[in-house]
């Protein structure tokens, strides 16, 4: 058997052109474009890349880039002062800080100090409660963007055995929380976790977000499974994920790296910024997106 490749690249591709239909309502009914400030401090060069692609999409979108690069040595207090502009700036409706900061940075106290409304990583402890608690607020774009290939996958989730590779704030527990309120019966597995494989081995859908080039082996799949790569590891043989290709021999589903999670990432973070800017003017959008 051979898994059904999960096109990422074009379902963004279709949800990037639902986002610039409600910018266009947005443009029509407020008389302004919906304005996304993305922050770089230092020069990683994978950070650099991303922000730019980022950018040119909120453009193609129809959306305000807003982008500020600081150098990499930037005082704490200098990064505060940009967040505080930005959260009373009435042109910017979504505000990233582009992670990881450089280490003599609190990286905490600056995702803390963005409004929470402004928020759009979703990030903020605020909008962190909200998503646990089932409350409206930001959901980090990551996730989203993965429960959005999934549901496209299933229709219902319902009941499905759901195990997340991974605890981090802004993937893993956030994606253990969206695969709860979708009905699944979810574990979240980690570095400690015993017998990874064979955990694994139960799950209907998986979702590995580690950052180790194909840990995720073909005897750990339970057949027909869906799998979903968050993984992205710079390795010699290019952009690989952390789930083995070769479990496509086994899987019923799976995204390929590049081409999968990535895309739909950046596609989310303009929806966010789209309904965000819509709240904020009080713009109903014809379309759920
Ligand atoms: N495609 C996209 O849009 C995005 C991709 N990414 C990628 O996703 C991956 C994960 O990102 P992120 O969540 O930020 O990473 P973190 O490093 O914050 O978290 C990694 C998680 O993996 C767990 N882990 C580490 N080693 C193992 C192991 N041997 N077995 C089981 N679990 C393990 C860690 O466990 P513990 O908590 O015990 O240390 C931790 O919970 C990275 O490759 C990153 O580049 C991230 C964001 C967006
Ligand atoms: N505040 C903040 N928010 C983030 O959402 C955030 C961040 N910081 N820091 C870094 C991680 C990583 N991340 C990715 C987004 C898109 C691709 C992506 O588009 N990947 C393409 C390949 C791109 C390439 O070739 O390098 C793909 O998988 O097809 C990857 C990774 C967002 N992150």
């Amino acid at each position: 058997m051979t898994a059904r490749n999960i096109d990422g690249k074009a379902f963004a591709a279709g949800l990037r052109a639902r986002v610039a239909e409600g910018a266009a309502e947005v443009i029509a009914k407020a008389g302004r474009k919906p304005g996304l400030a993305v922050v770089l401090v230092g020069e990683d060069p994978a950070s650099a890349v991303y922000v730019r692609s980022k950018g040119k999409a909120t453009i193609a979108a129809g959306m305000e880039s807003f982008e500020h690069r600081l150098p990499a040595d930037t005082s704490q207090e200098t990064l505060e002062t940009l967040v505080d502009q930005l959260n009373a700036d009435p042109a910017v409706d979504g505000i990233l800080v582009q992670l990881p900061l450089p280490r003599h940075l609190d990286e905490s106290a600056i995702i803390t100090r963005i409004d929470p409304d402004k928020d759009v990583d979703g990030f903020h402890p605020v909008n962190a409660g909200r998503l646990a608690t089932g409350l409206p607020g930001f959901v980090p774009c990551t996730p989203l963007g993965c429960l959005m290939l999934l549901r496209d996958v299933h229709g219902d989730l319902t009941g499905l055995d759901a195990v997340v590779i991974g605890r981090s704030n802004i993937v893993g527990k956030p994606m253990a929380q969206l695969l709860i309120g979708d009905s699944c019966t979810v574990t979240v597995a980690h570095s400690r976790t015993l017998d990874l494989p064979a955990v694994v081995k139960r799950a209907d859908i998986v979702v590995a977000a580690v950052g180790r080039a194909g840990m995720v082996k073909p005897d750990w799949t339970k057949p027909g499974a869906t799998l979903i790569d968050v993984g992205i590891n710079r390795t010699e043989a290019g952009l690989v994920g952390d789930i083995d290709p070769a479990c496509a021999e086994v899987a019923g589903a799976m995204t390929p790296v590049p081409g999968g999670v990535g895309p739909m990432t950046i596609a989310v973070l303009l929806r966010n910024t789209l309904v965000s800017a819509a709240r904020r003017e009080g713009v109903t959008l014809s379309q759920d997106i």
